[in-house]
């Protein structure tokens, strides 16, 4: 179990302020200022190119051309005593097909985990991730006759593997069916519940913002909204948050309409 005690309980897991990001001619973050709290599960929600995998690879320190201020657990971005303590997982799973699950994740546990005397910890950490991911009775298939699904899970157990303190997930879910989005979603919430961890996941899918402790919304390298599901309603006057998440994008756009009326004026 992670040890918490000596951080002050109010620092957030990841502070952002101005944060710019340019790839290639293009400015796609702006000035993003927001905060991650720890322990909860945070959703990062938008558009197809809004910025989400921007995003993502500047807090887990992978990301060009990053300006401004971006502290994850209490280190700039990308600081190499970060990488043990994060877990990402990207939209492409990273698995090598001619090996077994439990292969792959012996391969990456021998790398976080060296040496002989580690071998029963490395064996214990292995067979827990895979049940995590619901992998145990694929445990000896090889990774290129899994599913897409099935491989993407072979990488969150990879991530899973050294009890990360932050688990950053870019869009964990395409391509599931229902019942194992559903129990995926229960695991997110028992890593946060259970372990402390904190995670940022990002997702298209505006319903799997309602299972979410707290909500980024963008849109076109901005945050549209930084706060709860259930503040979001409220303000907005919505059932859901996709309705909400609607509404403040008709208002940006009537806001952008105004400003744009009284600078030609
Ligand atoms: N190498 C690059 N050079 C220039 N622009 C890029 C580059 N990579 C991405 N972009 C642009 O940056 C913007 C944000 O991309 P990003 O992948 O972060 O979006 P996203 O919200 O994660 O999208 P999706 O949900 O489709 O994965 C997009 O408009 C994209 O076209």
């Amino acid at each position: 179990m992670m040890n918490y005690s000596s951080r002050p309980p109010e620092e957030p897991a990841v502070h952002a302020q101005d944060l710019t990001v340019v790839r290639g001619p293009r400015t796609v973050l702006r000035g993003l200022d927001f905060t991650v709290p720890r322990g909860q599960i945070t959703g990062l929600l938008g558009p197809s190119g809004c910025g989400k995998s921007t995003l993502m690879r500047a807090v887990v320190g992978t990301q060009a051309k990053v300006t401004g201020t971006l502290d994850v657990l209490g280190s700039p971005a990308g600081h190499p005593t970060l990488r043990t303590r994060i877990g990402y997982v990207t939209q492409a799973p990273s698995v090598y097909d001619d090996l077994t699950v439990r292969q792959n994740l012996d391969y990456f546990a021998a790398i976080l985990d060296p040496g002989r005397a580690a071998a029963d910890r490395r064996h214990e950490n292995v067979t827990r991730a895979i049940a995590d991911v619901d992998l145990t009775t694929h445990a000896d298939a090889l990774a290129g006759n899994l599913s897409g699904g099935q491989r993407s899970r072979v990488s969150l157990a990879v991530a899973l593997l050294g009890t990360p303190e932050l688990l950053v997930l870019d869009e964990p879910t395409v391509g599931l069916d229902p019942v194992l989005r559903r129990d995926l979603w229960q695991l997110f919430h028992t890593l946060a519940t259970e372990r402390g961890a904190t995670l940022l996941i990002s997702s298209h899918v505006m319903d799997e913002a309602e299972r979410c402790h707290r909500l980024l919304l963008m849109r076109a390298g901005g945050i549209l909204a930084d706060d709860t599901p259930d503040a979001l309603r409220t303000r907005t006057g919505s059932d859901t948050v996709e309705a909400a998440f609607l509404h403040l994008v008709d208002e940006a756009t009537a806001a952008g309409r105004t400003n744009t009326k009284e600078t030609t004026r």
